[in-house]
């Protein structure tokens, strides 16, 4: 191991969802971490005790080159951005700003710092509606929403500055995140809920009505959408690994993370009433725009590439967790960006 090997990582978005459970990973492994977040959709509350929070805009050059230099940063994993498909539809130029104009920002003041590593959040939605399952990374990618778009320039800018600087990266495609952290430590918490397995969670625990099923006449075994849902905690283990790899001097890599295992809606609402053996009030809606019918993983080359063994792996695990955190929630509700 070099000095370099021992730098702090620096977490963009690590205030939010997923990057709060990967600042709960490197810190398990004894890593110095800090934080950049402008906590727009992100708590503090969410960070473990000492990670220092740099309050501010991942676009902000000057912040960014001050907090290299103050901290040491040696690798740099961006999860901030804006994360709502519809949204994305309704307000694209907001989508690109923050999410591709900004990274731009970011990765440009990497090479001008000689950072070397990067680990970027991206997303299935790359791949948009593809016809052969499962999805491997030599799919063509060809998104359907600016979301989608949004993030696969990102990875394009990464694919290019790797090219012709010293800069390596791992950028991990992320199917449907889901689950909490399984002590308690963190877990989702949205203003505004979109995900399947929340909404289930809010449903069954009173916050909701009931939920809707977007649609039951897909071509799928029952008729409604497929996806490979993975425990937020295993992804968060898969930066760990992917970090490990490029300290290592691995190659820059483009990596699906999933567990190559498709669930209907129909099925993941079945496993929430089982869990918690209470009927789960929902209804059959029309389709939701853009989805596609299923989306399953092709796993073989993150399998290949990382030391990742999931823990979590399995529905039961995720839905057990999601609901423990909500219920958590419950008593009482965190004020919002406390
Ligand atoms: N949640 C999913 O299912 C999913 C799936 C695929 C990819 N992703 C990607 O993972 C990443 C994290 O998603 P999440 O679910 O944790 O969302 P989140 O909204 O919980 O987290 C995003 C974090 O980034 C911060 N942020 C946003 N814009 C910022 C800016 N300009 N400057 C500084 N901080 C900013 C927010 O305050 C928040 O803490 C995103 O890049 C998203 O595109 C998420
Ligand atoms: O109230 C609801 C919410 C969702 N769904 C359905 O549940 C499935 C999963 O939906 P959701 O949890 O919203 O996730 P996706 O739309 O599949 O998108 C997630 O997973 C993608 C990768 O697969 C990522 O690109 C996105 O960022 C992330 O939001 C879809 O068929 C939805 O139509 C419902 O039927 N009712």
């Amino acid at each position: 191991m070099t000095t370099s090997d021992n730098a702090t990582v620096l977490v963009t978005g690590g205030a939010g969802y997923i990057g709060s459970h990967v600042v709960l990973a490197l810190r398990d492994q004894g890593r110095a971490v800090v934080v950049l977040d402008d906590l727009s959709t992100g708590r503090r509350s969410a960070l473990p005790d000492g990670v220092p929070l740099v309050e501010g805009d991942v676009g902000d050059k000057a912040l960014l080159a001050r907090t290299f230099a103050s901290h040491g940063i040696g690798t740099v994993m961006h999860f901030a951005g804006s994360i709502v498909v519809p949204e994305s539809v309704e307000r694209p130029l907001a989508y690109y700003r923050n999410n591709t104009v900004k990274s731009h920002a970011l990765v440009e003041a990497c090479v001008e710092a000689g950072i070397g590593r990067f680990i970027f959040s991206s997303t299935a939605a790359v791949y948009g509606m593809p016809d052969r399952l499962p999805i491997d990374e030599q799919t063509p990618t060809s998104p359907i929403n600016p979301y989608g778009s949004s993030k696969l320039m990102t990875e394009w800018m990464l694919r290019d500055s790797a090219a012709a600087h010293d800069l390596r990266y791992v950028a991990l495609r992320y199917f449907n995140v889901a689950g909490a952290d399984p002590q308690g430590r963190s877990g989702q918490v949205s203003k505004v809920a979109t995900h399947l397995i929340k909404i289930a969670a809010q449903t069954v625990t009173g916050q909701r009505a009931e939920l809707q099923i977007f649609g039951d006449d897909y071509e799928t075994a029952d008729g409604t959408c497929v996806r490979d849902y993975i425990h937020v905690s295993d992804l968060a283990d898969a930066h760990v690994a992917a970090l490990r790899h490029l300290e290592a001097g691995g190659a820059s890599e483009v990596l699906n993370c999933g567990y190559g295992r498709g669930y209907s809606v129909r099925e993941v609402l079945a496993m929430v009433e089982r869990v918690t053996g209470r009927p789960l009030p929902m209804r059959i809606g029309p389709r939701r725009a853009g989805d596609p019918p299923a989306l399953v993983a092709g796993v073989e080359r993150i399998g290949r590439t990382l030391d990742w063994t999931p823990r979590h792996a399995d529905l039961e695990t995720i839905v057990a967790s999601a609901l423990a955190w909500e219920e958590r929630l419950q008593i009482p509700s965190p004020p919002a960006n406390a």
